[in-house]
Formats: C-alpha cells, structure tokens, sequence
C-alpha cells in the first residue's frame, strides 16, 4: 500500500512540532526517517498513523483518508512498533504477539490456542517461540522489541511503521531485524539513528530538521558530508567499504 503525507502540519506546547512535510512511502519500499533528537521523527510517524491528528494536511492510504478508516479496518492495514511499546497488563509473550491478531479476528483470546497460523507464523518470523511462556514484564529491553515485531506481524499488515526499532538490539539483532523488515516486501518506514544500517536496507531516506524536510531520496545521494554538517553538526566522511560494498559514515568530529 502507498502511504503518503501531504503538508502535514502539527503544533504542541506552542511551538510547531511538524512543519509543511510531505513524505510518500512507495508501496513495498522501506523508508528510513532520519534526524537529530527532537526533529519531530516520532511526531510525524504518530501523524502518518493517524495517532494524532494533524492540524493541516492529510494522511493516505492508497489514496483514502487515514481517518475516513475505521480503527480495526486501519488495524488490518497497519501494524505500528512503538520506541516505548507498553501492554498495561502484565501478560505472557503468547498473549501480547496474540493482541496483533485482534482486528482480524475480533476477539481475544483465541478459543483454540495454536491454532491460528498467523500467530505461530509471527511467533517464528519474530524468533519469540524461546519466550512464549515468559512474562512481559520480565523481558529484557531487546527482547521486547522483538516480541513488539512478532506482535505488528501477527497483524498481517500492508504497512509497517516503526520508531526506532533497532536501538536495543545487539549488532546480530540488528542486521537481522532491518534484514526481515525488508524481506517482508511490504511498505515499511523506520525512524532511524543508525546510518549505516539505514544506507544499507532502505530504499530512501528522509532527514528531518526541526520539523521540516531538509532532504529525502536515494540514500548514497542524500548522505554527503555536507548534509551530515549541517543537519548533526558532525565532521564525517562517506566512502564505500570495500570489503562489505556498502556506503560507510565514518564520523571524525563535532564541528568546530
Ligand atoms: N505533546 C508534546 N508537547 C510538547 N512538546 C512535544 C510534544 N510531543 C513532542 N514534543 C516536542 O517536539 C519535538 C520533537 O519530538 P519528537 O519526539 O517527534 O522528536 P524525535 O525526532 O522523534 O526525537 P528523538 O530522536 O529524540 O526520539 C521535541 O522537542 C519534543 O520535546
């Protein structure tokens, strides 16, 4: 599914948080959303899935109105991980993957346990099945996200919308995650802190600044030293690894 923003506009505390952006996330292609702490990455991706409502512009899904859909029919279409993902309650691994698979089924939880494909298909892709029995509250910081991962694709979704999802992972953990989110085929978009991850699995990159977007496209156009001046205030160079064959940031200092 194709999910666009079109000059979406949203202030809080007085002050403009997301500025005029328009973004548009091609069906089937990954999108890394990058930017200094407080660029407004997190507010924007709550505006895009109809979390917040924007105060101008519009959010579609393959062209209708994010919020003309019904919230189990955008469920249905659109799994969300968020950076601080909470149940509330304090269940088992089984049950919060088991949660993505309300708005398709209605109801929870499931009268024949096991039995929903969906689910244990979740529960592999995720790599949770070690952790199924295992307490929420008892999870490490990385395995939570990976049980928030297997939750969204118990979802099925078309679209996949994730706040920095890779920030507790190990290194194995991370190559792994953007590996499968990639490999699901589905539109997907990331707020990101890692550049050489996003160089490597995202078909383009958005950077924000304050609110607006300063740049946007193919990766290896975007990532220039000069843009990592201006936008993070860093000394860096971008060269091709040469073993690897992939775009390398390799930062030298703050700028002076
Ligand atoms: N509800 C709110 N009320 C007031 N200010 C807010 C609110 N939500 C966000 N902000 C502010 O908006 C700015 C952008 O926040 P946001 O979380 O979108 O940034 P971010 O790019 O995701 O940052 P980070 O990389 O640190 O996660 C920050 O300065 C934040 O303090």
């Amino acid at each position: 599914m194709r999910l666009r923003g079109h000059g979406l506009a949203w202030s809080a505390g007085g002050r403009r948080i997301v500025d005029g952006v328009d973004i548009e996330c091609a069906p089937g292609t990954f999108t890394g959303l990058l930017g200094p702490n407080g660029s407004g990455k997190t507010s924007l991706l709550r505006l895009l899935t109809g979390t917040q409502v924007p105060d101008e512009g519009t959010v579609t899904l393959d062209g209708r109105g994010m919020h003309e859909l019904r919230r189990r029919e955008r469920a249905r279409h659109l799994a969300v991980v968020e950076q601080h993902a909470d149940t509330g309650l304090d269940l088992t691994v089984r049950q919060v993957v088991e949660l993505g698979r309300i708005p398709h089924r209605g109801r929870w939880p499931s009268a024949r346990p096991g039995t929903d494909a969906a689910l244990t298909r979740a529960m592999r892709v995720g790599e949770v099945e070690a952790l199924a029995d295992r307490r929420w509250s008892t999870l490490s910081g990385g395995e939570r996200q990976r049980v928030q991962l297997a939750r969204a694709l118990a979802q099925e979704p078309s679209v996949l919308v994730l706040d920095e999802p890779t920030n507790h992972l190990d290194l194995g953990h991370q190559i792994g995650f953007m590996e499968l989110v990639r490999g699901l085929g589905i539109t997907a978009v990331a707020a990101l802190h890692d550049l050489d991850l996003a160089a490597a699995f995202c078909d383009q990159v958005v950077v924000m600044e304050r609110g607006r977007v300063v740049a946007g496209g193919d990766p290896h156009t975007v990532l220039t030293p000069a843009l990592l001046a201006s936008v993070y205030g860093v000394r860096a160079a971008v060269d091709r690894h040469a073993v690897a064959d992939r775009l390398r940031v390799t930062w030298i200092g703050t700028q002076a």
